[in-house]
């Protein structure tokens, strides 16, 4: 099995904090795996997601040392398309991720930046919307949507670039019953398909999904033995 996250010796702090935030994060994610995150809010679940993902340090800045690999790749070294050719991000807040006046749009976003067909966005549209069950949405502004459909769209969004990687950070934080359903049964096909999946949750009635779960507890990243 091989390794597609490594995250070596890692130190974050946001440059105004006193304190680092993340302190010698060490983990390995294999091809395949499922691994949960919970911690405390504030601990710095989400800030460890946008090192996963390159955010930190291409787009949000702080101080940072050691390292993190996707696929053996430095994210210090290579530019966020290329992490996001990988990897795919559903944030906490939908708002800060859909900007495209339509459904269709924010979905079709990710396959046109890859330069696909036109036949092959839509095509990756309509399978996008299917997964989650929002067909009927194409054609609505995402604004206009409840919190947890325009999660729903976030992670649409992000289905449709098929990345082998998937980091879900509390992306269930706003749907309801029916949609925390649906997307516990996504994550168990997305898992079947072979994805490597982590997600930061704080239900922890949605923990069954994961091979593992670490605990984040002042900075440092721990084996959660069922106490946040
Ligand atoms: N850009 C920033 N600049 C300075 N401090 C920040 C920044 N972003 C987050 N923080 C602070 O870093 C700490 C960790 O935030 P983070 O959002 O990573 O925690 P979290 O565990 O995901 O919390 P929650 O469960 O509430 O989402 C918080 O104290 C937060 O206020």
């Amino acid at each position: 099995m091989s390794c597609l996250v490594a995250i070596n010796r890692l130190w974050f702090k946001f440059t105004e904090q006193d304190d680092y935030l993340l302190k010698d994060i060490n983990l390995q994610v294999n091809s395949g795996e499922v691994v949960a995150i919970v911690g405390l809010s504030g601990s710095g679940k989400s800030t460890l997601c946008y090192c996963i993902s390159g955010i930190i340090p291409l787009i949000k800045k702080g101080i940072i040392d050691g390292e993190v690999l996707i696929k053996g790749k430095s994210t210090k070294k290579v530019d966020i398309s290329q992490v996001s050719t990988n990897l795919g991000i559903v944030f906490q807040n939908p708002d800060t991720q859909l900007f495209s006046p339509t459904v269709e749009d924010e979905i079709a976003f990710g396959p046109e930046n890859m330069c696909f067909s036109r036949e092959e966005i839509d095509k990756r549209v309509t399978s996008s919307l299917k997964k989650i069950g929002m067909e009927d949405f194409r054609f609505k502004n995402p604004k206009s949507l409840s919190g947890g459909q325009k999660q729903l769209i976030a992670l649409a969004s992000v289905l449709s670039l098929d990345p082998e990687i998937l980091i879900f950070d509390e992306a269930m934080s706003q749907l309801d019953q029916n949609g925390k359903k649906m997307i516990n049964e996504l994550i168990a096909t997305l898992r079947q398909e072979g994805k490597t999946i982590i997600m930061v949750e704080h239900d922890l009635d949605n923990l069954h999904m994961a091979d593992r779960v670490k605990l984040l507890r002042t900075g440092e990243l721990m084996d959660f033995n069922g106490e946040l």
